[in-house]
């Protein structure tokens, strides 16, 4: 079977690596071309657009930045849409809102073709690990034909029904991750600004009812200053935003979330915005010298 993929970032260059080491025949199309070379190297066809990826497959997975990007390479000259019918699937891995993967979603079946969305939890290690946590909607005979895929890639997989759920589990899931992160942020600057020693306190935390895999994977490096990109902050903050939106939306009182936003805002607006969303903790840092 003939899987196609769309963007080698960060997520879809250990996803596909995967897939393409487990045996899957892979076509991959990314905007940078250059980026194509390391899966070419391991076996891959490269799609020349995505329409041709598209062409060749019986279904193409797709990691993209954002909402604007992935409805770019659906609706836009080359895409998706353009090649997309009857007995083939198209499946958004990417992180993005309800109301997008509604639209993609539309237009992908009103040709014939199937849909899923299928973000994922998990971020650079994981996906190298395939131990991803999938969180699919839409058509589930499109999420049945995709598991082996889906088994490659991740820990686990949840079919959570209608298209937009997939989104809105993600979404509630980055809104939480990003507000903990500004909190454990606040908590590493008021150690060490009253005098505690930082990595003392990562070893409390370890230890007491909210360890959790994320401070013990961040909270060293945080205190080197070292954001190598993982999970860009961008795309953290992308993630506030649309879960913002669904707040709205849902007329849920979100502060907090709200508070963790504008950190991440300012912090892109400082520049950081291709460093790790732990670079939230140097946005912390200075309000704290200004005061
Ligand atoms: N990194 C992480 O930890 C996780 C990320 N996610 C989500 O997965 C998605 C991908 O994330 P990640 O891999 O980190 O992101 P990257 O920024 O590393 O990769 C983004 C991808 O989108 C492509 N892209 C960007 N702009 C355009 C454009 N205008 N036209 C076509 N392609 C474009 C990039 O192509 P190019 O190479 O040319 O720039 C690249 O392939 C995002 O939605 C993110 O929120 C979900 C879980 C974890
Ligand atoms: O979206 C990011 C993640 O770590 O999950």
């Amino acid at each position: 079977m003939e899987v196609g993929f769309l963007g080698l970032g960060i997520m879809g260059k250990a996803m596909s690596i995967n897939l393409i080491r487990s045996g899957f025949k892979l076509t991959v199309w990314n905007r940078t071309l250059s980026k194509c070379d390391e899966l070419v190297e391991l076996g891959a066809s490269i799609g020349e657009t995505p329409a041709a990826v598209v062409k060749k497959c019986n279904y193409t997975i797709a990691m993209l930045s954002d909402p604007s990007v992935a409805l770019s390479v659906v609706f836009d000259k080359d895409g998706v849409l353009e090649q997309i019918c009857h007995g083939k699937g198209y499946i958004d891995m990417s992180t993005v809102g309800a109301d997008t993967s509604s639209k993609i979603s539309e237009a992908i079946t009103s040709k014939g073709g199937s849909f899923l969305e299928a973000p994922v939890s998990g971020s650079k290690k994981p996906a190298e690990d395939g131990q991803l946590v999938i969180l699919a909607a839409g058509e589930k005979a499109l999420y049945d034909e995709a598991i082996p895929a889906f088994d490659i890639m991740g820990k686990k997989s949840f079919f959570l029904g209608q298209v937009g759920n997939g989104a809105k589990m993600k979404l509630v899931v980055n809104m939480i991750m990003g507000s903990m992160m500004n909190a454990f942020s606040e908590g590493l600057v008021l150690a060490d600004r009253s005098g505690l020693n930082p990595h003392t306190l990562l070893d409390v935390l370890d230890l007491g009812g909210i360890a959790n895999p994320m401070f013990r994977l961040k909270g060293p490096t945080m205190i080197q200053n070292n954001y190598s990109p993982a999970f860009p902050l961008k795309h953290q903050q992308k993630d506030m935003r649309l879960a913002l939106a669904l707040g709205d939306e849902n007329a849920v009182s979100m502060p907090v979330a709200a508070a963790a936003n504008e950190a991440f805002k300012k912090a892109r607006s400082l520049g950081l915005g291709d460093l790790d969303f732990s670079a939230v903790y140097e946005t912390v840092k200075t309000l704290e010298h200004s005061s």
